[in-house]
């Protein structure tokens, strides 16, 4: 598999990729064209903030599996686009936190006591000492906006320096907020009650300029850190507040535009103090990343789960033992429903039964889903195919229930359309022996694998017989069969054979000529066969 790496990510991160047997392509200046030409073959893609990662790389990329991004925001990654194209969108999102809040922290005291500015002027010889009258954090009030990962570890570390906590942060309850020592307020009562406001929530359509001049002049005084999203904080606001004294200072660790040019208004501010986006780069952070994001790949790779995969399913790594047998099981089940019932798919309903139903199941739905389309030839996979179910108004229900009659556990897929509907049900046995025991309410007991005939036929005497020496006459092996009948004898039944080889469709013909024979259906579950 080629990984192509387009940010510079730590060594360790890459040998993990290197030692997984793949071949590592690093390009640090990919962009453009360029990025497009050399994501063409990719497989997958791994990122920081460096790289935008719009609709026309996942154009560009056919067999992109996954876009691994080496640290948290993803706001350069257009993820509805990766979800359409069927490609996973992963981060590490615990790795850099640390390095975040304490880079956080430095800033605060950077800009409340002018480090960089009595540094640089002290550099160039001059004792400036009685320029500089700083203010202590110990005993102020600090404002968080956006208590999440980093925000918390930041509270964590501030409270320890003594400072009162206040935050806003809407999705978050009070409850957890208490148990960091700060106080859940309102957007408003925190910008007012904040000596130091700092900012710490993603760049999301909402929280794009959440800052501006109003919000700055409600702070009256005081100073801002921003280690978030550029986005987030109105840039010439913010500028003109620290010029015209409404604010004391700030400290402003990213921007709306990286890399960030000389004319940028933040620049020009004596009193803003700026690092160029360095809140993840510590040693610890970067090397956590980069293999917390070559595990991932190498987990999509094997079609294992991936742990922060932030557009699929995700399924706990303990857990994934006991579902992986039945993401195979639900596809197939899927598919067989989707090439047995005719008409437009209008609802999918999967339903878990027994042992299976105490399990996160969410993948093994989204693998039923991939089977009913995948017969469809749309460009499905677990990622795409509740998205697709959703755009084409299909109605896509789960159920679960712990009681299951004759099986450990059972796994139902209905497909319907709008008149009927068609269900197949699948389980496994001891062994990691995988079979289709009911379709459309018939008993059976089918491999689901290959190539599979499903006939429907009236239950009188020698269909069988003829059904299996059409199928000799033309060379095809049957590997296995079994018929089971709806009631009483004379009524319809239905036979399911395994096959070894292909039928094509003058056979299927010849069989549907017979009076006896109802309907005829020729199944591929791996793929084409010819
Ligand atoms: N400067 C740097 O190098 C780094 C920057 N970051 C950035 O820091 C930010 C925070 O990262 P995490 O804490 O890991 O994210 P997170 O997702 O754990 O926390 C974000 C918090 O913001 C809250 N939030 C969302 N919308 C909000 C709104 N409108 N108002 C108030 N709160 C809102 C969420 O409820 C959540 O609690 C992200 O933008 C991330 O990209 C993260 C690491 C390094
Ligand atoms: O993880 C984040 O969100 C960061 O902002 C870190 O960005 P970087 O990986 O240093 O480009």
């Amino acid at each position: 598999m080629k990984v192509l790496v387009t940010d510079p990510i730590a060594d360790a991160g890459l040998e993990r990729l290197r030692e997984s047997g793949h071949e590592v392509v690093t390009d640090y200046d990919a962009e453009g064209d360029a990025l497009l030409e050399a994501v063409s073959d990719a497989n997958a893609l791994v990122v920081r903030s460096g790289t935008e990662v719009d609709e026309t790389v996942f154009e560009a990329a056919p067999n992109l599996v996954i876009v691994g991004r080496a640290g948290i925001g993803v706001d350069n990654i257009d993820i509805d686009a990766a979800t359409d194209h069927g490609v996973i969108v992963a981060n590490a999102p615990e790795g850099n936190v640390r390095a975040a809040s304490e880079h956080t922290v430095a800033m605060a005291f950077a800009a409340a006591r002018s480090i960089p500015q009595a540094h640089a002027r002290l550099k160039d010889g001059e004792w400036a000492k009685g320029d500089y009258l700083g203010t202590e954090l110990n005993g102020k009030t600090l404002g968080i906006v956006g208590l999440g990962r980093v925000g918390q570890e930041v509270a964590k570390r501030l409270d320890g320096l003594g400072m009162d906590i206040v935050a806003y942060d809407p999705y978050i309850g009070q409850e957890r907020a208490e148990r960091l020592g700060a106080e859940l307020v309102e957007f408003k009562d925190c910008l007012e009650r904040a000596d130091f406001l700092t900012v710490h929530t993603p760049l999301t359509p909402e929280t794009e300029d959440l800052i501006s001049t109003d919000e700055l002049e409600l702070m009256g005084g005081g100073y801002l850190v921003n280690c978030a999203r550029g986005g987030v904080v109105d840039e010439d606001a913010l500028a003109a507040a620290v010029e015209n004294g409404t604010l004391d200072g700030a400290a402003v660790d990213v921007f709306a535009d990286e890399p960030v040019s000389p004319d940028n208004p933040l620049l020009a501010v004596e009193d803003v103090v700026v690092t160029p986006h360095l809140g993840a780069s510590t040693s610890a952070a970067q090397e956590n990343v980069a293999t917390s994001i070559a595990d991932q790949i190498d987990a999509a790779f094997n079609e294992e789960p991936v742990m922060n995969a932030l557009n699929a399913p995700s399924v706990d790594e303990s857990a994934f033992p006991r579902i992986r047998p039945y993401l195979d099981l639900a596809e197939t089940a899927g598919k067989i429903g989707a090439q047995l019932l005719d008409g437009r798919i209008s609802s999918v309903e999967v339903t878990y039964e027994g042992d299976i139903a105490d399990e996160d199941v969410d993948l093994v739905t989204a693998s039923a889903l991939k089977g009913v389309f995948e017969p469809l030839e749309w460009q499905v996979n677990a990622v795409n195919a509740p998205k697709i179910a959703e755009e084409r108004g299909i109605d896509v229900t789960e159920s679960k229930t712990m009681q299951s009659e004759d099986f450990q556990s059972l796994v139902t897929v209905t497909v319907g359309n709008d008149e009927e509907s068609l269900s197949v049900c699948g389980t496994q046995f001891a062994g990691d022996d995988p079979r289709i025991v009911r379709i459309d309410g018939y008993r059976v007991d089918a491999i689901p694998h290959g190539r599979m005939l499903v006939a429907r036929n009236y239950d009188t005497p020698g269909v069988i017989g003829f059904i299996g020496s059409v199928l000799g006459d033309n060379d095809v092996n049957i590997a296995g069969m079994f018929n089971a009948r709806r009631a009483d004898e004379g009524g319809e039944a239905l036979t399911v054979y395994n096959l070894d080889n292909h039928v094509p469709d003058e056979v299927r013909e010849e069989l549907l000529a017979d009076e006896r024979i109802i309907d005829v259906k020729y199944l591929t579950l791996n793929g084409t066969d010819e």
